[in-house]
């Protein structure tokens, strides 16, 4: 009789996990497709060609059925939006939903607006993979209501939102992460918790957009769980901000220092540094 074990995904530790993603992100350099704010695009960009991935910043709805079936993750972000845009976003989502390509949703100040928020609902209707925001944006869509943040920056920390993550996650069907000294992610019944990263994170314009994208990069490699690629790629992008940190003066010269020590991530750096594990 065939033992079930060969079904059972082996359990790796998660620095091992955390490692072994990212090099299926360099190996296989994913095509990431973004439609992104316009104050995010190039530290994106940036973030998602440092980590091995190629990114492609393509928003124009004309294009979306030539493209988006060649990419191998969709990341859409509404940190500018407009309501040309919304569309574009749509079409995007609704293609990816169709062909069974992941897509993450970042939420961008989902709650400073009624205009935003009900976008950001139509968005989730259409079942992202993956929902990343800061606390205040969890907490706004769990709830459907606006208020509860400070344009796009959160007033809350991360861990007061795991029970909207949770309630999110399971109305939704989306792996939902929260970002913040703590980044939480859940499927609605686990939660995990990655502790890496550094406070100056939130001095840097984009670094919230920039690693939503590279979850995207991660999932694209690991479509069988979602869940531990989001994990690991939060963790990944906050070892880089560790060791770019010994080096950076401030908010400017951390910005560069990241992209180099995503760059230049070793196994042994990654297997060190990687702080993952259950939450209660
Ligand atoms: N206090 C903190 N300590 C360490 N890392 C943080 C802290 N706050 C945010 N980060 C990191 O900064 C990045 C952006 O997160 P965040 O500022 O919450 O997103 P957003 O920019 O969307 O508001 C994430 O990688 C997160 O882990
Ligand atoms: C400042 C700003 N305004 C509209 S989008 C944007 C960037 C937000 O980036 P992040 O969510 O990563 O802080
Ligand atoms: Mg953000």
């Amino acid at each position: 009789m065939e033992s079930n074990s060969s079904q059972v995904r082996p359990t790796l530790e998660w620095p091992q996990k955390a490692w072994n993603l990212l090099a299926g992100v360099r190996s296989q350099s994913p095509l990431i497709q973004c439609i992104t704010n316009f104050v995010s695009m190039d530290l994106m960009a940036n973030t998602l060609l440092s980590a091995g991935a190629s990114p492609a910043m393509l928003h124009c709805i004309e294009e979306i059925p030539d493209f988006t079936p060649h990419a191998h993750a969709v990341c859409i972000n509404i940190g500018t939006l407009s309501p040309s845009w919304l569309p574009a976003m749509k079409a995007a989502a609704e293609l990816c939903s169709k062909l069974g390509k992941p897509w993450v949703l970042d939420p961008v100040a989902a709650g400073a607006s009624s205009f935003r928020l009900k976008a950001c609902m139509e968005l989730v209707e259409m079942k992202p993979t993956v929902i990343r925001g800061n606390g205040s944006e969890i907490v706004a869509l769990s709830k459907a209501s606006t208020g509860l943040t400070k344009g796009v920056d959160s007033i809350l920390e991360s861990t007061d939102a795991v029970e909207a993550a949770k309630l999110l996650a399971q109305a939704s069907g989306a792996i939902v992460a929260v970002s913040g000294a703590v980044d939480i992610v859940t499927d609605g019944k686990q939660v995990i918790g990655a502790r890496n990263g550094v406070a100056m994170l939130q001095k840097i314009t984009a670094t919230g957009c920039s690693v939503t994208a590279l979850i995207a990069a991660f999932v694209a490699v690991d479509k069988s769980s979602a869940l531990e690629a989001v994990v690991s790629a939060l963790s990944i992008f906050g070892v880089a901000a560790e060791l770019g940190m010994k080096m950076a003066n401030g908010p400017a010269s951390l910005r560069m220092h990241l992209i180099d020590s995503l760059h230049g991530l070793d196994e042994a750096a990654v297997l060190s540094h990687v702080n993952i594990g259950s939450l209660p």
